[in-house]
């Protein structure tokens, strides 16, 4: 079956997610249709040049008011409000929000009761969704009758969550502390700006190329959601300025003292089995920019991989934030789609066929 999706918002998140579904990683989706406040030129232009992607594989056109991709014409809405996006006309399953406007789940189930869509993905970490799903480390317990709203909470949660798992399930893991460095967003604001980001935090306001900006407006508890076993999490986040590719590092306690190599093969393990697709794992080693384009929700760096004599263990993954999250909001996707959900690790397979 293919699951046909919508999504409200064309821009970093909305064109990613387009450029996977028409590559390789597309099995299963279609894309039928988008709505953004941008003309349909403008979004055809910024599909078909990206300044970090390249040009676009495909073609690209508009033809009477519709963008029209790879010669399919997709329904093509313009639209400030999602109650007034008409999915139903292109028989949309499933929108992708990702607009970053509308992360409160009250707001965004407008799709369903206005827009005649059935589920409902929030590209981010959002306000009273059904569920927060992380790929991986708590899909299955999505509850296909209770949950249409659903968020995949934050890329750096998805990185950091599903090393925590190999960590929790192979040795135990406790009091743990991460750090996420992010890069630039496009919220930022290029000088200093007093108002604009659509976040409390003032340092949010500071020119993005000048600093790093430590910030408060964190979804890491999140991580406590999707792996509860875990307890207690303290989390950092900090935006840097370099255009993609993001890193996660992530400490705490173990149940016995491990060796950095028996961390390093459990990773590897993973990466290879249950975490296929999830985890990538790369001894050779990597710079943020090396991450680009990967599509896991993290790639596992062994060298960053510190352990003690007394338990405590801390490993590094990076993460592009855009390509690997949407590969998961796609992942995601196709599971609240089914309209018989298959069993969770098939579809870890046929995301990644
Ligand atoms: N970019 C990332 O690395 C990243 C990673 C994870 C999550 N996210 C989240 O995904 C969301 C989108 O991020 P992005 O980077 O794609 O943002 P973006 O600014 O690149 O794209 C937002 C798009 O939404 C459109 N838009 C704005 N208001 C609209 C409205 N009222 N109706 C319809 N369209 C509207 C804009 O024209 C733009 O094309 C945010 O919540 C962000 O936090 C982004």
């Amino acid at each position: 079956m293919t699951v046909r999706i919508g999504i409200n918002g064309f821009g970093r998140i909305g064109r990613s997610i387009m450029r996977i579904a028409a590559g390789a990683h597309g099995s299963g989706i279609t894309v039928a249709a988008i709505n953004d406040i941008a003309s349909p030129d403008r979004l055809a232009y910024a599909l078909k040049r990206d300044s970090l992607r390249g040009r676009f594989a495909g073609t690209v056109r508009t033809a009477g008011g519709r963008l029209v991709v790879d010669d399919r014409p997709l329904w093509t809405f313009q639209e400030a409000q999602p109650g007034r996006i008409p999915w139903s006309d292109a028989d949309v399953d499933v929108v992708i929000e990702a607009t970053g406007r509308f992360r409160s789940g009250e707001i965004a189930r407008a799709h369903i009761t206005h827009g005649g869509a059935r589920k409902v993905v929030i590209s981010a970490s959002a306000d009273d969704p059904d569920a927060f799903l992380v790929y991986g480390v708590n899909h299955d317990t999505y509850e296909p009758d209770r949950h249409d709203v659903i968020s995949p909470a934050s890329c750096g949660v998805n990185a950091l969550s599903v090393m925590a798992k190999v960590l929790l399930d192979r040795f135990g893991l406790r009091s743990v502390q991460t750090s996420v460095v992010l890069a630039i967003q496009g919220w930022q604001r290029v000088h200093d700006a007093t108002s604009g980001t659509s976040r409390e935090d003032p340092r949010l306001g500071r020119a993005t190329a000048e600093s790093i900006i430590p910030h408060d407006h964190v979804a890491g508890d999140l991580l406590e959601v999707a792996l509860p076993r875990l307890g207690e999490v303290r989390y950092s986040y900090y935006c840097v300025p370099t255009p993609i590719g993001s890193l996660a590092e992530l400490g705490g306690q173990t149940d016995r003292p491990v060796t950095a190599e028996e961390v390093n093969r459990a990773m590897a393990e993973a990466a290879a089995g249950s975490m296929r697709g999830l985890i990538d794992y790369d001894p050779d080693p990597t710079v943020s920019i090396d991450v680009r384009d990967n599509p896991a929700s993290c790639l596992f760096d062994p060298s960053g991989t510190q352990t003690t004599a007394d338990g405590g263990v801390k490993v590094r993954g990076w993460f592009d934030n855009e390509w690997g999250f949407s590969h998961r909001l796609l992942d995601l996707a196709r599971l609240v789609g089914e309209r018989e959900p298959v069993p969770a690790g098939m579809l870890v397979k046929t995301a990644m066929a």
